[in-house]
């Protein structure tokens, strides 16, 4: 069987008197494409953001490539492998594109300091660092400022950050919010052509677009899970059109 990339373990997560995230559970093997969708106030954002390591949750267990994260800080969850994209954007504005994506090449270089170890890591971090705006298809913007770039360049560029850091799991935060519709096309594209040995769990507010784009989702309402299966196995499902109903 694949192995498991991330699972959780009725992961619960606590706001004072509001429960966010209430026994949560998914196993996800490496590989595969998830999506959490749900309506407002589901609990999406503070499932990804427990996930992240962000938000300790108040019970339940994460495990991630085989490690138990569930204490430990977001930093620690990069460096085992865990990439992730937010819905703000925390791109260096003033910084051209390829500056923005080898800040985070070289964040995951973790050489040795040795007397020939600038001239590897330099090398190591631009070839990082074109291959994901390569698979960004940003690659012909290298030297643009990123203040020039349109929303959804911008929105590319922090998925090529993410990927530049090597990721096994890479979780994206409403990757096609605010993009016009033909951004959103671009996107999917995108997001279909990231590399298949990439783990992708994604929220998605848009159950029509994260349908298209994974095999496995998970339905949130009121931080719990309602329901659990195929786009297809979610797409008939009764309580999810419920939710989505009322949320209209
Ligand atoms: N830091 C926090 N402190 C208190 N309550 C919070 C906090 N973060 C989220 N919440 C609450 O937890 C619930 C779930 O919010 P969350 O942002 O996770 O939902 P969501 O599904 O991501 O919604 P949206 O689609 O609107 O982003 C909401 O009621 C929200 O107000």
């Amino acid at each position: 069987m694949t192995p498991t990339a991330l699972h959780l373990d009725a992961v619960t997560v606590r706001f004072a008197a509001l429960t966010a995230v209430d026994r949560v559970s998914m196993t996800v093997r490496r590989g595969e494409r998830w999506a959490v969708i749900g309506p407002n106030g589901a609990g999406k954002t503070t499932l990804f953001r427990t996930i992240s390591g962000e938000v300790l949750p108040s019970s339940g267990r994460i495990t991630l490539l085989d490690h138990d994260v569930t204490r430990k800080p977001a930093y620690r969850r990069a460096h085992r492998g865990l990439g992730r994209t937010y819905q703000i954007t925390n791109l260096f504005s003033e910084l051209s594109v390829v500056e923005n994506v080898a800040i985070a090449a070289l964040g995951r270089t973790r050489s040795r300091f040795r007397s020939w170890w600038p001239l590897r890591m330099e090398r190591d971090v631009s070839r990082r660092a074109r291959e994901a705006l390569e698979q960004v298809h940003l690659a012909h913007r290298h030297d643009t400022p990123v203040a020039e770039l349109s929303h959804g360049e911008q929105r590319h560029l922090e998925i090529a950050v993410a990927l530049a850091a090597d990721p096994a799991v890479l979780l994206l935060d409403e990757p096609a919010a605010g993009l016009s519709s033909s951004e959103r096309m671009l996107m999917r594209r995108l997001i279909t052509e990231l590399p298949r040995e990439l783990t992708v769990v994604l929220i998605e507010h848009d159950m029509n677009l994260a349908l298209e784009l994974v095999e496995h989702v998970v339905c949130m309402d009121n931080g719990e899970t309602i329901a659990t299966g195929s786009p297809d196995e979610i797409r008939a499902n009764e309580r999810v059109q419920a939710v989505y109903l009322k949320s209209d």
